[in-house]
């Protein structure tokens, strides 16, 4: 009887010390996760990852994954790129980042990159940046000068159709082609009559996703020619989002960044108030398509790709994910924003805040603040809504307080 109740008290006992023992490993592997960065590589699609995946329940799990900090984001126009700017600089903020510059608000666009037009950049200093996100015409060989070799590369893509209409909005009172036509529907119909190619800016009214990627946008579309500028995009960029699947395109990006929920959450920045889209008519989004046939065939392209991926995330992961961070971005929308930011405050474009990221004679939407908030939510709400502009000129006083 003694020796079973000496066993019993030694066997609770090995099973208590066992269990206190687990306990402690998994706290201090919990502690680990979220105070170490040193904690296992992100190995997009690799089987460890799946399995880590799978036992991420929450979005508030500890992440099994080092989040990456070197980005370069391919500013595209008219594709929600101001909306990706913002969660960017939010994070380079967060986590006192530093951004290639440029010496205004652009890299020297229309032109090709160079790594010149980084502000105090010199390729002798071997100096490089975290981030880097303003617009430019991508030049890889130039853009590595800058950027680590782990940069991940991401850039986003919006349909031609729904494209080629905010392009008309916001860039005919610049792209010579949209100026000389009466209506869209007038460009629509004779794009050849209004259309010089090699005229300045006239890419905003054709192939613009191809110009800003580096690419003749004027070239003559075949397979062939399509499909190897595809390759070289693959080949440079590790992530094509798409601006017409924004929520999924937050999770994908989330998961292969490694980062937070709260980093992917946005508000939707350099939007229209009349930003309905003009009923076309099938016939004149065929015509479209044909006139920008080379962005289409890389819209189609990505497409493609795109929901590859989301069918490796798991589509019902997917699904849940998106859920999660639309209501978390009504959550924020309710505490920030008068009114949950509906309905807007409208104002002309060419005035301060919101506009400033414009350059077309539309009305644009932008933010006001619920003034009751505490200094922490102030600041939180204040940098979700601060804009591209003002943005840069934050980012730039940090980094060259002396300027
Ligand atoms: N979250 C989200 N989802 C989908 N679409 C979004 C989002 N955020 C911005 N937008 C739309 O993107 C258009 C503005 O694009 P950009 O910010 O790239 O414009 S710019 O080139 O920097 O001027 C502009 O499109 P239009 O309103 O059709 O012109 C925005 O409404």
């Amino acid at each position: 009887m003694r020796v079973w109740f000496c066993c019993r008290v030694k066997v609770k006992i090995s099973t208590i010390s066992f269990t206190a023992f687990i306990t402690v490993c998994l706290l201090l592997l919990a502690v680990n996760f979220h105070t170490s960065s040193k904690v296992i590589q992100h190995q997009e699609d690799s089987e460890v990852h799946s399995l880590q995946r799978k036992e991420l329940s929450s979005w508030h799990s500890p992440r099994l994954c080092t989040p990456k900090t070197n980005v370069m984001f391919l500013k595209t126009h008219k594709t929600a790129s101001c909306t990706i700017l913002n969660l960017l600089y939010r994070f380079g903020e967060k986590h006192n980042l530093t951004f290639a510059l440029a010496k205004g608000y652009h890299f020297d666009y229309p032109k090709f990159f160079n790594s010149r037009s980084v502000q105090g950049f010199s390729e002798q200093s071997g100096q490089h940046y975290n981030m880097m996100c303003s617009h430019m015409r991508f030049n890889r060989p130039e853009v590595q000068k800058v950027m680590p070799a782990d940069t991940f590369y991401i850039s986003i893509l919006r349909h031609p159709v729904s494209l080629a209409e905010s392009s008309f909005n916001y860039f005919n009172f610049l792209a010579p082609a949209f100026k000389h036509s009466a209506s869209f529907e007038d460009f629509i119909a004779n794009p050849w009559k209004y259309y010089v190619p090699d005229l300045l800016f006239n890419h905003l009214a054709r192939n613009m996703l191809w110009f800003d990627l580096g690419f003749d946008h004027n070239a003559n579309f075949s397979l062939q020619f399509a499909q190897s500028v595809v390759a070289e995009i693959q080949q440079s960029f590790h992530f094509i989002l798409l601006a017409d699947y924004f929520d999924q395109s937050m999770v994908l990006l989330r998961d292969a960044l490694c980062w937070s929920l709260d980093d992917v959450v946005t508000f939707r920045h350099n939007a229209r108030t009349n930003a309905k889209p003009k009923c076309l008519s099938p016939a004149q989004e065929e015509q479209l398509k044909k006139w920008n046939a080379l962005d289409w065939y890389l819209y189609q392209s990505f497409n493609t790709t795109f929901w590859k991926k989301v069918e490796r995330f798991g589509k019902l992961r997917m699904d849940k994910e998106v859920a999660i961070l639309q209501a978390r971005r009504e959550e924020l929308q309710n505490l920030c924003l008068l009114k949950g930011g509906k309905p807007p405050e409208v104002k002309p474009s060419l005035g301060q805040g919101v506009e400033r990221c414009q350059t077309g004679h539309v009305t644009m939407m932008t933010y006001t603040l619920n003034s009751n908030l505490s200094i922490s939510d102030k600041e939180l709400c204040s940098r979700m809504i601060r804009e591209e502009y003002e943005y840069t000129d934050l980012m730039r006083k940090k980094q060259f307080p002396k300027t």
